[in-house]
């Protein structure tokens, strides 16, 4: 049986390919697999307006003709009829993104001087007129030599033309061949694309200009990831330095309130439940309260400018990578500042098993209240120095850190993807907003609201637990001449604890801080301030800093151990809470808790024996 004559839909990824391709197939449509590669070759059946058949191939989005991915290889091999399993195509169906021109172009115009019989589908035109822009179609078709078709391929706009001037393309004898031009190099063709789509622009709105300039350089395959990099660098950057004033002046401000206490009361137990129970532990959580606004300025600037939306396009095809949808992003991206809203924000996707995924992952992302833990121990252990101008240690090991939270992640959700949570990706839907200059006010009210939910934090929960801990801690009465940490009854659990995390190089004092831990992450440093006030007061030494007691009692290796087992370790009992609420039971809750620890313990290990055997 003589095979039907194939037509490949191609063009830059999210022009709008396989949305055309599903209007023109409708549901005869078959998934296969090219061999040898992991990549999806989907095809299906169409019929031309003179009722032959011709099978329609949906080839992966390329930027152009040199690949940089199995996708883009698969692509370029099957044009150049060099890919196995495939036959060459008859015609192409190219496909280009009308708010996109100039950059869809140049592509455009490679795919052009192959010499096949080419259609050009002037795809997502309802979104270039939303933005302002006009084009006319008859101009493009004049300067490429092919015919062109404005579309609109979810609201089916545009396909009869499209079939029919296929129906003229393929398989005749007066098929209008592009003829094979030489391949310019891509300067020229960049110049040559940009000539033509402006060329091609009947009007344009200077708004809708400026926001494609921003658009060409946030969106670029290479440039939008590295400004997303540099953004996240100088974010993290700033929680350190720009707080170090702040926190200096609250410091202060506790430091004086505790001398002022200690200078109206008489030495007794009221006074050491208010001094090293309520001022230690809120203090020490307090002293957070600038990074975690800095941090939410950061999150909150971009969300209002119209870039995050942007961060979560250039982060949709790594993210579909490891079986997620890009709608994945803006849950995940909330929960660097904390899960729960970040868990309570996966209601958008519709898939069960993305969104249950998503919720899974979701702690791993850095909240912040890993942040007082982290900027403790790296104030403690990390030297502050400039790795090159600009560039601190700190910062960078902090980054590093969020770094490794990300990476578990998308670990995790491979392999959840694989097992528990098994079934099809669905695709990115996502409309990009217009950029604007954020609002002062909304702005303002959004650090509030946290600062406010923060607060209202420190005032119960962490209050509440530094009180309990204090109790624990400081009962019973030691006999003089011995550690009253050690003699406590939260001494003698943490005892009992430190058999279990002494093979991954967790102390006496860690095995402490993680009681109290459980309940939100951000009292163990309370947890730590308030046992080392309390032997404070017993060797009378005098009041030492955090810093200068953490310096002496822990090594380098414990104290990277420690981190690493804040990334991972799901401490927090509202997260638990949430995802019970949103996956309507304890089964799923009591996964994320035991996946997580377990893979605390191992990473926590595993760094502490590297860092003993380094030497560090
Ligand atoms: N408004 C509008 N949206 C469109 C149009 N065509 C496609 N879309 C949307 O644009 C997004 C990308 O479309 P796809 O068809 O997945 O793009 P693609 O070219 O197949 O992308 P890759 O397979 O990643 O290369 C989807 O969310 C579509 O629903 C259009 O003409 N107008
Ligand atoms: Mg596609």
């Amino acid at each position: 049986m003589e095979m039907p004559p194939l037509v490949a839909m191609v063009g830059n990824p999210n022009a709008g390919k396989s949305a055309l391709f599903n209007a023109l197939t409708g549901a005869r449509q078959k998934v296969g697999n090219y061999p040898g590669v992991t990549v999806e070759r989907h095809s299906g059946r169409l019929a031309l307006d003179d009722g032959r058949p011709v099978e329609l191939v949906d080839l992966p989005g390329a930027y152009s003709l040199e690949p940089s991915s199995p996708d883009e290889r698969v692509t370029r091999d099957v044009l150049l009829g060099a890919q196995s399993g495939e036959r060459r195509p008859d015609a192409l169906v190219v496909v280009l993104d009308a708010a996109n021109l100039d950059n869809h172009l140049r592509f455009a115009m490679q795919l052009i001087a192959l010499g096949l019989p080419v259609v050009i589908a002037l795809n997502m035109v309802d979104l270039a007129e939303r933005d302002g822009l006009v084009l006319d179609p008859t101009v493009l078709a004049r300067e490429l030599g092919v015919p062109v078709v404005p579309t609109v391929a979810v609201r089916r706009r545009g396909i009869d033309t499209l079939r029919a001037t296929l129906t003229g393309l393929v398989g005749t004898a007066a098929a209008p061949t592009a003829p094979a031009a030489p391949v310019e190099d891509i300067r020229t063709l960049q110049r040559r694309a940009r000539a033509l789509s402006k060329a091609a622009t009947v009007s344009e709105t200077p708004t809708r200009r400026w926001h494609h300039a921003l658009d060409s350089v946030a969106l670029h395959p290479v440039f939008g990831p590295i400004l997303l990099v540099a953004l996240l660098f100088v974010m993290f950057q700033a929680v350190f330095s720009w707080s170090e004033a702040p926190i200096g002046w609250i410091e202060d401000g506790f430091t004086a309130l505790e001398a002022a206490l200690k200078g109206m009361m008489p030495d007794g137990f009221l006074r050491s439940l208010l001094t090293d129970g309520v001022i230690a532990g809120v203090g020490a959580v307090l002293v957070f309260l600038p990074q975690i606004l800095i941090l939410f300025l950061f999150i909150l600037v971009l969300e209002a400018s119209g870039y995050m939306v942007r961060a979560a396009f250039l982060m949709d095809r790594m993210m579909a990578g490891v079986g997620l949808s890009g709608r994945a992003f803006i849950p995940l991206l909330s929960s660097f500042a904390c899960a729960v809203p970040g868990i309570m924000a996966t209601r958008t996707i519709e898939d069960e098993k993305d969104r249950l995924t998503t919720i899974l992952i979701a702690p791993l992302m850095t909240c912040s209240a890993r942040l007082p833990v982290y900027t403790i121990i790296i104030g403690a252990f990390i030297p502050a120095r400039q790795v090159v101008p600009f560039v601190g240690l700190q910062g960078l090991v902090l980054l590093g850190l969020y770094l490794m939270g990300i990476v578990g992640a998308f670990v995790a959700a491979l392999l959840l993807r694989r097992t528990v949570t098994k079934g099809e990706s669905s695709g990115f839907m996502m409309e990009m907003p217009k950029y604007q200059l954020p609002r002062l006010h909304d702005v303002a009210i959004g650090l509030w609201s946290r600062a406010a939910i923060f607060l209202k934090r420190a005032g119960t929960t962490i209050a509440l637990t530094t009180v309990v801990l204090w109790a624990l801690l400081s009962f019973p009465q030691a006999p003089a001449g011995q550690s009253q940490v050690e003699y406590s009854v939260a001494g003698r659990i943490a005892s009992g604890l430190e058999v279990i995390v002494r093979p991954i190089g967790f102390n006496h004092d860690i095995a402490l801080a993680l009681i109290p831990a459980m309940a939100a992450r951000e009292v163990a440093v309370a947890a730590i301030g308030t046992a080392y006030a309390i032997d404070d007061t017993e060797d009378a030494s005098g009041a030492k800093s955090l810093v200068d007691h953490l310096r002496g009692r822990w090594s380098l290796p414990t104290a990277l151990a420690f981190l690493m087992w804040f990334v991972f370790a799901p401490q927090c009992i509202s997260t638990i809470a949430v995802t019970r609420r949103e996956t309507n039971g304890w089964r799923w809750p009591v996964f994320m808790l035991a996946y997580l620890f377990v893979t605390a313990y191992v990473m926590a290990g595993i760094t502490f024996w590297l860092a003993t055997f380094a030497g560090l």
